[in-house]
């Protein structure tokens, strides 16, 4: 009975066999940012009453600023419905006395029933009218409203640290929020309603007192179970979505990745999609049990309600019948009251679902708004002390950092210095914190201790927006954009103009990318995205030739001291090709510009002024080449293996660094 009654509680979703097996355990929505929401979810109908003026208030401020005087006239066009509804309910009592209560011929009754008639239907015109007013006018503002909120969603998101961005419980909340415009657009129509609902009850509601006092009290009783049924079934939605919302995620994600061009090839060689697919369906089995379960639920609160709400109306009918008898009331009168009772149960009925939709959408409005506070305490913070013209180095002063999820530091103590005209080069084993370093380079990552320095001013300080201005990166994993050839240039500086080709023609020459654009049926002006028809795709080396050309054309069209990352920017380019690469990279080093690459290829580091040997987080070593392999320690070995790949195999190596095949522990059954 509690359970039936008690509050809506968070539910633990029985763990498929599919997560366990591909994800390690439940996929469960993480309560860490959530506690005081599932605490909100413990909710009496009277603490989702409470909780909504303010969330109402939040949409109709959006509503306001989107367009106010569509807002207003919604209102206007509401209120003045609800008085149509109270002087047709009047009208309404005139036709029943006229008819009931009046006396003389049967003919003359009937001729004293046309003016209330009259008024009724002309009151009827008029509430449509007031309602296609209404409308139309909430059908403007709608569309306004979920833009609104969109852009708030997106600049929000788009604004924040990238450390927010890592933070998987941030990351939860961005995808949370998503639901929230829309919801703020059918808050609209809902509000509207609930409007129109709560106005016409009041004005039933003041004819009924007036008629007689005990129908108002029953008229409340036959409402308020069906007002709480509604509200717990849209609770314990909500409470379902949350709990499931990871293990639905995971669900898409597995349709998805059966779907995708990266995936396609190991979906089929390796035999992949039958194993997903079969995986895919034991996770849809799961949540369609939540599916089912969630029907019978409703199914049975909406009973209860309807029972309880149907015994209230019984009762009402026989107090009004009690009444007649015991000459408390007119037969008129009783003919008035039962259609009040009517009409008020059914706005009572229709205000609880009303008031139900905007509690169940305040719940995804109260996430976005809950996002937006989030994200403005993470936004990158605007202003700051002006960058100088000339900084002359950029120093890292004993830089730790940890990523939110992790225990030990990516980066621990680590300092380098990079003077302007120089090429810095920084290698490592995989994870050794190279990307890393280049973000907290880029001023993209804050370390938790130590400092970044441009020239003699700490970044902390600085104006972050022109600290980004400084830095071009080439980031590994670049963005591929899917626009034109062109604008895949451009997007190195979008706010500086560019024509096609001409401007654009040095960077594509400088990239080695001319044969790539040559190849291209609309040159520079061919679309480069698959996901649109007639599109182009490019190989990942002809991407990287691409990247190259957007970094050449975000650095050169700089003129302050700045510095030009590269991380790994050679991957997938062939031999000549990378070999061409870091020699132009090399070659971008200017007395304005300072220039860091990382790299694997030791072949493509040699030549650097410097050299930064990371391991572990940690700097191991650091100076030039010769200094490096004099001093025989990580580097020279690091060196060596690779270039004992490429050393003549004339003269046999007693330590092969390559290992044979292995042969077989047992033999092979099949
Ligand atoms: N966004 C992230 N969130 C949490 N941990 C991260 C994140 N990015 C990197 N790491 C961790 O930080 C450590 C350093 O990673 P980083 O990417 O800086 O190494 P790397 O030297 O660039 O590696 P590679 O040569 O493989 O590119 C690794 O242990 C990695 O797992």
């Amino acid at each position: 009975m509690r359970k039936f009654f008690g509050p809506v509680r968070m539910a633990e979703p029985r763990v498929s066999d599919a997560e366990q097996e591909l994800f390690g355990g439940p996929l469960r929505y993480d309560m860490g940012w959530s506690h005081h929401e599932h605490a909100g979810l413990d909710l009496t109908m009277m603490s989702a009453l409470r909780s909504m003026p303010s969330l109402v208030g939040a949409t109709l401020r959006i509503a306001w600023l989107a367009d106010r005087r569509a807002l207003i006239a919604v209102a206007v066009s509401e209120v003045g419905q609800g008085v149509a509804a109270a002087v047709g309910l009047l009208a309404v009592n005139a036709v029943m006395h006229a008819l009931l209560a009046g006396t003389g011929s049967a003919s003359d009754r009937l001729h004293g029933l046309l003016p209330g008639l009259l008024a009724a239907a002309g009151i009827g015109v008029v509430n449509s009218a007031l309602a296609a007013w209404s409308t139309s006018r909430a059908g403007r503002l709608e569309p306004k409203v979920e833009r609104i909120a969109t852009t708030q969603y997106l600049a929000a998101a788009a604004g924040v640290e990238l450390e927010a961005i890592d933070d998987p419980d941030f990351r939860r909340l961005v995808d949370v929020a998503q639901y929230g415009p829309a919801s703020a657009r059918r808050m609209i129509g809902a509000c509207v309603a609930a409007l129109n609902g709560l106005i016409s009850l009041v004005t039933t509601a003041s004819v009924l007192a007036v008629l007689h006092p005990l129908l108002l009290p029953m008229l409340i009783l036959i409402a308020a179970p069906r007002g709480w049924g509604a509200m717990r079934v849209a609770q314990e939605r909500y409470v379902s979505v949350m709990s499931w919302i990871e293990h639905v995620r995971a669900a898409r994600l597995i349709g998805n990745l059966l779907t995708e061009r990266s995936a396609a090839q190991e979906i089929r060689l390796h035999a992949v999609g039958p194993f997903l697919l079969s995986r895919y369906r034991l996770m849809a089995e799961s949540a369609e049990t939540e599916q089912e379960r969630l029907a019978s639920s409703k199914a049975l609160t909406e009973w209860v309600a309807s029972a309880l709400s149907g015994l209230a109306t019984a009762a009402t009918y026989g107090a009004m019948f009690w009444l007649i008898l015991a000459g408390h009331m007119s037969l008129a009168v009783a003919g008035t009251a039962v259609i009040a009772v009517r009409t008020g149960s059914a706005s009572l009925g229709a205000l609880v679902m009303n008031v139900n939709q905007l509690h169940e959408e305040s719940l995804y409005v109260r996430d976005h708004g809950r996002f937006l506070e989030r994200a403005a305490h993470r936004t990158i913070p605007a202003g700051g002390d002006p960058v100088p013209e000339r900084i002359a180095e950029i120093v890292l002063d004993r830089v730790t950092y940890r990523y939110p999820d992790r225990d030990t530091a990516a980066l621990e103590e680590v300092s380098l210095t990079l003077p302007m005209g120089s090429v810095t080069a920084v290698v490592g084993e995989n994870g050794s914190g190279k990307s890393t370093l280049m973000k907290i380079l880029s001023g993209m990552l804050r370390p938790q201790s130590g400092a970044l320095r441009f020239g003699a001013a700490d970044v902390t300080g600085l104006d972050r927006a022109q600290v980004f201005a400084r830095v071009s990166l080439l980031a590994q994993d670049f963005q591929r954009w899917p626009v034109t050839a062109a604008m895949n240039i451009r997007l190195g500086r979008p706010d500086r103009p560019a024509a096609v080709p001409d401007d654009l023609q040095p960077s594509v020459d400088y990239a080695g990318a001319g044969p790539v654009v040559g190849k291209l049926p609309d040159g520079l002006r061919t679309l480069l995205a698959r996901v649109f028809r007639g599109a182009i795709e490019l190989s990942g080396g002809e991407w990287q030739k691409l990247g190259l050309a957007r970094t050449h054309w975000r650095s050169t069209t700089a003129t302050a001291d700045s510095v030009l990352i590269v991380d790994e920017p050679t991957s997938a380019l062939d031999p000549e090709a990378e070999i061409e690469a870091f020699d132009r990279i090399r070659g971008l080093a200017a007395p304005n510009r300072a220039v860091v690459l990382v790299t694997h290829r030791m072949s493509g580091v040699r030549h650097a002024d410097h050299i930064y040997v990371l391991t572990h987080g940690r700097l191991a070593e650091h100076g030039t080449h010769d200094a490096l392999m004099a001093a025989g320690g990580r580097y020279a070995a690091m060196f060596t293996a690779q270039a004992a790949q490429y050393a003549p195999t004339s003269a046999p190596d007693p330590t092969p660094t390559v290992p044979g095949p292995a042969a077989p522990a047992a033999p092979d059954p099949v």
